[in-house]
């Protein structure tokens, strides 16, 4: 009975965003009806609701469900995490990569699961500052580590297809805690990120 609830709020959601997407094509001086559009609306509002299913998503009970005690107390590093998101002040798409590092203090996590934590903040409308901070603050407050940092390097599409229009520009925003708050880790860590793989 829940769960019919669940589903028929979900419907109610989706044909609102259908209708309103419509209703934009038809504002932007399209016709809706050609054969072209007139399934559109409902591909916009499904694509829309998969880049925002973030808001969904639980980052701690993520990093919480393979969370192993271990101890280790080396700098662990997922590096070129791929991420798209979107900025809350276009809704256009930034894209790039994520450098994640954290020292453990008793517990690893699955590596695949701060890759997942990308997709959980960056699925949502975002600023590139936020996105970085929200994922340390999620590492940090699941798995009580020594240190973590965050390093985003991405390109606005915003800042490409309009405005300023500036194709080669990209943003590094970075968020570091612990002991990476201190110089020597700190460069390590960005030595570590520099590095190729051969
Ligand atoms: N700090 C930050 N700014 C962002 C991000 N994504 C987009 N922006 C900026 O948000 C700002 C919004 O500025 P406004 O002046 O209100 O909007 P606008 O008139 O469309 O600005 P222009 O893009 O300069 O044409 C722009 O400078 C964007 O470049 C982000 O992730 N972080
Ligand atoms: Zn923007």
């Amino acid at each position: 009975m829940a769960y019919q609830k669940v589903e028929q709020y979900e419907d109610k959601i989706t044909s609102g965003l259908i209708e309103n997407y419509r209703e934009s094509l038809a504002l932007l001086g399209e016709d809706p009806e050609r054969e072209g559009l007139l399934k559109t609306p409902e591909r916009v509002a499904k694509a829309m609701q998969y880049l925002t299913q973030g808001y969904q998503m639980d980052a701690k009970a993520i990093l919480e469900s393979a969370k192993f005690h271990e101890d280790v107390s080396e700098m662990i590093i997922v590096k070129d995490i791929e991420l798209f998101s979107m900025c809350e002040h276009h809704m256009l798409p930034f894209f790039g990569k994520a450098h994640i590092a954290y020292i453990p203090n008793g517990y690893i996590t699955g590596l695949s699961k701060i890759a997942r934590v990308v997709d959980v903040y960056s699925r949502r409308l975002q600023v590139q500052e936020r996105l970085t901070s929200q994922i340390l603050n999620a590492i940090k407050e699941s798995l009580n580590p020594i240190g973590v940092a965050v390093v985003i390097e991405a390109k606005h599409l915003c800042m490409m297809m309009r405005g300023v229009q500036k194709q080669n520009s990209v943003t590094t925003t970075s968020a570091f805690w612990g002991e990476f708050e201190k110089s020597e880790t700190r460069s390590e860590f960005t030595k570590l990120i520099s590095s190729k793989l051969s």
